[in-house]
Parts: C-alpha cells; structure tokens; sequence
C-alpha cells in the first residue's frame, strides 16, 4: 500500500499543496513549527479519521479558512484508489473513498493503513500500564475483531461491577448481582488473556529481531506478560484461564468490596519490557526507550502484513533525535518494504538518505529537493 500524491487545502498552515511521494522513504525536513508533523497528521486523519494531537477534527482547519480538505491518491490491494476528508468549520467532517461519499467514519478506517510513531510513544515504555494495555488493544481490534467483541462486552461487565462496588454502601441489595457479573467477566476475560498472549508472543518476537538490527546487536528486547496471577498459563484454553480468573475473583471478593474497585481481571494486564534483563521503564536510557518503542512499532506493521499481505504506511514523526547514528541509518535506509513518512529537522540528515525523496519544509510550503 502506497499514497502516489496528497493534496492538501486549507489543513493546518497549508493554503494548499501537493506532494507526489515515493513508494519507499520520503522525509520531511525542516526548522520546527513549519508543518512537517501537520503532513503526517493529514495522512493519520485519511487513515484513522482522527487527528492524532486534537480532539476536534476543525482544529485542522486553517485559522481564517471555512473549511479543510486532504485527498490521497493510493494503491492497495492491486489497485489505484483514493480516499478524501472535507472538513467544515462548523459542521460535520465528510470522508469520501473513491470519491463515494460514506456514511460511516467507520467505513473509513482501514481503508488506507497506517502505523504512527510520534514522541508520546515513548510513554508507551515510560507510563504506566494502561498505555501499554492500549496499544495491544488498539492493534488486536483492527487484526481480530472478535477480540473487539469480546474487549467491548468486557469494558461493559467492568463498569457495572464498577457501579454495583461503589454504589453497595447505599444500597446493600446491589451486591445480589456481583457474583454473576465476576462470573461473565472471568469468562470473557478468559479469551482476552489468552489472544494478549499469543498476539504478544508473535509481536515479540519480531520486536526482538528488529531491536536487534537497530541495537547493532548490542541489545537484547525480551518481555513478560503480567496477567491475573492465579492463571498459571495464557496460552491455556479459554475455558480455563476463565475459571483461573473466576477462583481468583472470587478470592478477592471481600477486598473487592472493602476497596469498591475490580482488583482482579485482565483489566490490570501489564506488558513488562526489559532490555538485557532489565526494565526498561526503569532502566533505559532516551534511546534505549526510542528504541524499544520503534520495534515495537515496526513489529506490528510486519503483524499486519502477515495478515493483510500489504504493508501499512509507516509515519514516523521525530523519530531520529535521541538515536546515535548507528540506528538513525537503519530508520533512514533499512526499513524494507512498504512506505515510509519520516520527519525530522536537521537537512543534514538527508545526506543519509540512500534512495526515496526528500521534502524541504517551510512556512507551510513543500519543495522536494
Ligand atoms: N489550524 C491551523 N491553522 C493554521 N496554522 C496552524 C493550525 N494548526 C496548527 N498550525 C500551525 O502549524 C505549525 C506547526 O506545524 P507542525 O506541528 O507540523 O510543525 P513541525 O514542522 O512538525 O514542527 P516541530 O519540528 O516543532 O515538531 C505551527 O506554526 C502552528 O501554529
């Protein structure tokens, strides 16, 4: 999957532009506040509907301007396609795929795919663990949607074991229905266990290759996957782990209550990262953590690939500071296959760059060099 050309009006500081990209790298360059990350945000906002730093798609909108529009011309699936997003000041964002107007944002996502890396997610090591919880999250919805089911009923039963808790002390009689909510969330969580751990186990594994390319070997990436601690094994049946999870809710039922909050459930997975051994939340340097997210990063673009056959465009915004020249190179030229969109600020950089295009950008405007 590649964008051959994307048109921007009125996005962001763009009045308009248009940029034909290559197939392999192309990078942005250019001082800060001048609209490369804005570039990446307009092919984010095709692909996933959103922008990723607002909120509020008009904030897209250049300030004095009535309304944005952003257009790709792409190929997938052996195919020239293209998707458009027109976006109001006031008023509903419209997206059109082949110039089909459609009624559904989600009728949209996916059509172009894409696998953002911006500097936030270096909290993916650094945080806490809901970000990490998140990020399996985000990539087994899109590769299995009966993972979506299941995580969507579960986020359900949560909150209303959640309410029950909080609200027993006023009303006693709440507790009656506790049991069978605990009882439907182990059984569900039972199968959320087990698609984290053979999703993580296939994710690893590429992660380790890949952060081992980029390391020069030096490092070695392992993980450990922290679920309910009475489940002895995620790879068991789901079955099982549920009834796992069950004994262990069950075990827990008084503090549960004593705590009004759900101590036990996949709720609290945490995926651990260690490089050599050792944490890498609490350990790692910057670019040991840039590192470690990157191949992450790029494992779930080759986890898509393994299941869609085509490779997802890879926006990678700000990736290189923080990275000795060693890893810089292997974003800059050995990422192979598939597109690639990469920002960064120092035009020295693209001496580096040993095949692709390269962007100058300034002010809002775009100049291949
Ligand atoms: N709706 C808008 N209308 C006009 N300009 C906007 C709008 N939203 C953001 N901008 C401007 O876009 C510029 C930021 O662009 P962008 O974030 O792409 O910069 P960048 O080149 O990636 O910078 P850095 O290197 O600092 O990350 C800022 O000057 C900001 O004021």
């Amino acid at each position: 999957m590649n964008i051959q050309t994307l048109y921007l009006r009125d996005f962001r500081n763009y009045e308009t532009a248009q940029l034909a990209l290559s197939p392999g790298v192309n990078v942005f360059c250019g001082e800060n506040a001048q609209g490369k990350t804005n570039i990446l945000e307009a092919v984010g906002l095709l692909s996933t509907t959103r922008l990723f730093r607002s909120g509020q798609k008009r904030d897209a909108v250049r300030f004095g301007a009535q309304q944005a529009e952003v257009r790709a011309a792409f190929f997938a699936e052996k195919r020239d396609r293209t998707v458009r997003a027109v976006i109001p000041q006031a008023g509903r964002a419209q997206f059109f795929v082949n110039e089909v107007k459609q009624k559904r944002l989600s009728d949209v996502t996916g059509v172009l795919r894409t696998v953002l890396f911006c500097p936030e997610d270096l909290l993916l090591i650094r945080e806490g663990a809901a970000a990490r919880r998140r990020f399996m999250d985000i990539a087994l919805c899109q590769l299995r949607p009966n993972y979506a089911r299941y995580l969507s009923e579960y986020g359900k039963l949560h909150e209303n074991k959640l309410r029950i808790l909080k609200d027993a002390e006023e009303k006693p009689s709440l507790l009656d229905a506790l049991d069978d909510f605990s009882f439907r969330m182990s059984a569900i969580g039972g199968h959320i266990v087990r698609y984290r751990a053979y999703y993580l186990r296939a994710l690893m594994e590429k992660a380790q290759g890949i952060h081992a390319s980029l390391s020069g070997k030096n490092e070695q990436l392992s993980y450990c996957y922290h679920t309910v601690s009475a489940v002895p094994d995620p790879f068991a049946s789901a079955k099982e782990i549920g009834m796992q999870i069950w004994e262990h809710m069950c075990a827990h039922r008084a503090a549960e209550i004593a705590s009004r909050s759900c101590l036990s459930g996949p709720h609290k997975d945490d995926l651990e990262l260690l490089i050599g051994g050792r944490s890498a939340k609490s350990f790692g340097s910057q670019g040991q953590v840039r590192t470690c997210a990157l191949s992450l990063k790029l494992a779930e673009r080759d986890m898509f690939y393994d299941s869609t056959k085509e490779y997802p465009i890879l926006l990678l915004d700000d990736v290189l500071s923080e990275l000795d020249a060693k890893r810089q190179d292997f974003v800059l030229n050995r990422i192979e296959n598939g597109q690639v969109l990469i920002t960064c600020c120092e035009p020295e950089k693209l001496a580096q760059v040993q095949g692709g295009r390269m962007f100058l950008v300034s002010q809002g405007t775009v100049q291949q060099v």
